[in-house]
């Protein structure tokens, strides 16, 4: 049968050659190829089927996920691939499972803050899945406040072992993944108590389950340690395939060697000693990692999400105003529609870049910290911070807004988004609380304002270097084309973020108490924040346009993707450019013309845009973002696939509904 591609003239009308858009969009041919391999693997093996994941109840999900993720295990030693493609393997999969923690913060929190005795000890068996580990830090009384940690971890030297205890209920490990059920090991966090003295938060590598033995059958707990799921999460399938767990200890007794030993140590005879040169914040250095990997992923999932919402509505047509009877307008030609969606497929972009920028700053601190060079930490956790932050709030609003786009049927299962909205909206939360994050960046930003003079801002902080500049030569843009050039619009943004930052710390010098004078300002400090953020994710934008972007078209097409997310923001927080007073209302209206004008030059290349994605539909799972866009008899198809139209009589129609028929209410 002959394939009818429905999106077909939206396709022809692409000003870009897609397929050297398609590796920019990957990063490189290579990436583009592994990725294109692994999402292909994923779609054609019938046990990574996920259609029917919503409709399941959690033990059969549960058990569903174990499936895949065993199968996935063994596709990787069958085929022998690398831990990167393993990596894209588990992703195409897209089902958050104990893998992840085990890969993403078990392992790594081992390889930042373990010895090099304990690395070679712990890792091989850790990589070769001999042990499953998760990351045990949250209590139930204690998130965001990680001093706040009451677990306690008391050296007791005469056995030279560590007693593990948890003195309250709120002491509880609360929400730690892969632990409620599958993972044999934990690296924990507690309070170190030596002789009576308290030694703050570390990291101790712990096994709290029997299954360390892998030939005993019973899955039972050690003595004195108490484990559970912690319970049915947000939105059927989504996060439940993964067991968020609770962990209790009492008075459980490891030795003195599975403390993770990089940052500090506790001798044979008792004495602490915090190793030189190291900091403090190291214990904190897998949160930087994984937030990293989570900026590095979320255009993924936004791109995701457009992609649907996208192709939804250049199919979908609705009546003009001029005429209700005749549907002829694609719903995408809509201003309004234009003016939700086209930022949307514009942070996509931007969020790649900025993702690709991070993992290259990560990468760069990691190699420093393995040689005791930490100078760049703090600008390290600013920047994963903040762009985590700000990334996965603005794809979680994203996917919210995409579901809106596609009307009552993005609200459908079969569209793909609601389950993406659940199983994403906890990055919001987890790896650090949005808020609390941007607080963490305001941090940065206002001490680098108060060190100018004394302290050279380097990296994303370099801008304050040209406070003066900044805070008195305003904008000179004058027509809407003066809008869009990389310069003017960074500087836009570096002047918006200063003057805001400069107001909130000349705020805050006011207070006798700075701690209290950062908690009555944390709403604008949060708002400091998110323009620092913002202007890192332009700024890296321009940057990659400044780069040689091979293709026809390509670049054309990115510039516009740019000047539309930095005007989109430009026109957004007009409030924060108007009161700082860089803009005045002319410009700021100037930016919102041009940007109409953008939204004009994006339209015909929007479907490319996301072709651009390379998504298969085995990843989108969505009836209303196939591919070929045939999307109406699908539609209609996936009412009957769902089990609920097995019959035409549900249960309980004879037992409540006859009884209404029939007038016979009273025999209920
Ligand atoms: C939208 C879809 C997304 C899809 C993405 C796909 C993702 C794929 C990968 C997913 C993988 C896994 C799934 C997710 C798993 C989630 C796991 C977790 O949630 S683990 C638990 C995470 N918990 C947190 O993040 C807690 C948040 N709280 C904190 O980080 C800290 O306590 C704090 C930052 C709030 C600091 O508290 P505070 O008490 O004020 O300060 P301290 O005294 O502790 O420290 C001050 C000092 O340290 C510096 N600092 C703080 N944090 C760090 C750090 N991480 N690295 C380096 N330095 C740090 C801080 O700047 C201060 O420095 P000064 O110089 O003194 O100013
Ligand atoms: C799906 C999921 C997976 C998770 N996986 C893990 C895991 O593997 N391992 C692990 O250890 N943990 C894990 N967590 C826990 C997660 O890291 C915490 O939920 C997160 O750090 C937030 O802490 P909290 O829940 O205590 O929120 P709270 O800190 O109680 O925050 C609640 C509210 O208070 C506000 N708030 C808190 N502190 C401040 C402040 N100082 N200033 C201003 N406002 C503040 C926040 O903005 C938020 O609005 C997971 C959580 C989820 C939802």
């Amino acid at each position: 049968m002959e394939l009818v591609d429905h999106l077909r003239d939206e396709r022809n009308k692409a000003q870009f050659d897609v397929e050297a858009m398609k590796v920019v969009w990957a990063g490189s041919p290579q990436e583009l190829q592994l990725c294109d391999r692994m999402a292909n693997l994923v779609a054609n093996h019938p046990a990574f089927e996920k259609l029917k994941r919503p409709m399941l109840v959690r033990k059969e999900l549960f058990k569903n996920s174990l499936r895949k993720a065993a199968y996935a295990r063994k596709l990787v030693i069958d085929l022998g691939l690398s831990e990167e493609e393993a990596k894209w393997l588990r992703f195409y999969i897209d089902e958050p499972t104990y893998p992840d923690l085990h890969w993403g913060m078990f392992i790594p929190a081992i390889e930042g803050q373990g010895s090099e005795e304990q690395k070679e000890k712990w890792l091989p068996l850790s990589r070769n899945m001999q042990i499953i580990g998760c990351y045990a830090q949250t209590e139930m009384g204690h998130g965001s406040n990680v001093q706040g940690l009451e677990t306690t971890a008391t050296f007791d030297a005469q056995q030279d072992h560590f007693i593990i205890h948890s003195p309250t209920l709120t002491s509880t490990k609360w929400w730690p993944g892969g632990l409620g059920k599958v993972s044999t090991h934990a690296v924990v966090y507690a309070r170190l108590i030596v002789n009576g003295e308290f030694h703050g938060v570390h990291g101790w590598y712990n096994y709290y389950s029997f299954s360390f033995f892998l030939y005993l059958e019973d899955h039972s707990p050690l003595p004195g340690i108490t484990v559970g799921d912690v319970g049915l999460k947000f939105g059927n399938g989504a996060y439940n395939t993964m067991d968020n767990g609770l962990l209790r200890f009492h008075h459980v007794r490891i030795p003195r060697n599975q403390m993770l030993m990089r940052v500090s140590q506790v001798s044979r005879e008792g004495k602490y000693m915090q190793c030189d040169d190291v900091p403090r914040q190291l214990i904190y250095g897998t949160m930087v990692s994984v937030r990293q990997t989570i900026v590095a992923m979320v255009s993924r999932t936004l791109s995701r999400a457009v992609c649907i919402a996208t192709r939804y509505s250049a199919l979908r047509r609705q009546h003009s105003s001029s005429s209700l009877v005749v549907p002829c307008f694609l719903m995408i030609d809509y201003q309004s529609q234009q003016s939700r969606l086209f930022p949307l497929l514009a942070s996509a972009y931007a969020f790649k870049f900025v993702g690709e920028w991070l993992k290259w700053l990560y990468t760069d601190v990691k190699q420093r910290l393995e040689a005791n060079d930490f100078s760049t930490l703090p600008e390290a956790h600013a920047s994963t911070a903040g762009l985590k932050s700000l990334t996965t709030s603005a794809t979680v609003d994203g996917i919210e807004e995409c579901m809106k786009l596609c009307g009552g049927d993005g609200y459908l299962v079969s569209s793909g988004l609601p389950e993406l909205f659940a199983v994403s909206v906890p990055a919001c939360t987890y790896e650090g609380d949005n808020t609390v994050l941007m607080l963490q960046v305001a941090r940065f930003v206002v001490k680098t304002v108060s060190e100018v003079g004394y302290k050279e801002p380097l990296g994303t902080s370099s801008y304050i270097r040209r406070l003066n500049t900044l805070l008195h030569n305003n904008c000179l843009v004058q027509t809407g084309e003066d809008w869009v050039k990389g310069d003017r619009i960074v500087e836009a943004f570096e002047a918006r973020a200063a003057r805001m930052a400069v107001t909130c710390t000349q705020h805050l010098a006011k207070f006798q108490d700075p701690e209290q004078g950062f908690s009555e300002l944390s709403a604008d400090l949060v708002e400091v924040a998110v323009a620092h953020c913002q202007l890192i994710v332009v700024s890296k934008f321009v940057e990659k346009l400044a780069q040689d972007i091979p293709g026809k078209g390509v670049k054309e097409a990115l510039e516009v993707l740019c000047y539309v997310y930095a005007l989109f923001l430009v026109h957004k927080h007009q409030g924060d450019f108007l009161v700082t007073g860089y803009l005045t209302p002319k410009q700021a209206s100037l930016a919102n013309r041009q940007l109409r004008i953008l939204y004009s030059r994006l339209r015909p290349n929007a479907i490319a845009l996301v072709d651009a994605f390379n998504h298969t539909d085995h990843y989108l799972s969505s009836v209303v973002g196939r591919y070929d866009g045939n999307v109406y008899p699908n539609l209609y198809q996936a009412a009957f696939n769902d089990p609920f139209n097995d019959s035409h009589v549900p249960d309980g129609y004879h037992q409540y509904i006859h009884p209404i028929l029939n007038q016979t209410l009273a025999k209920l």
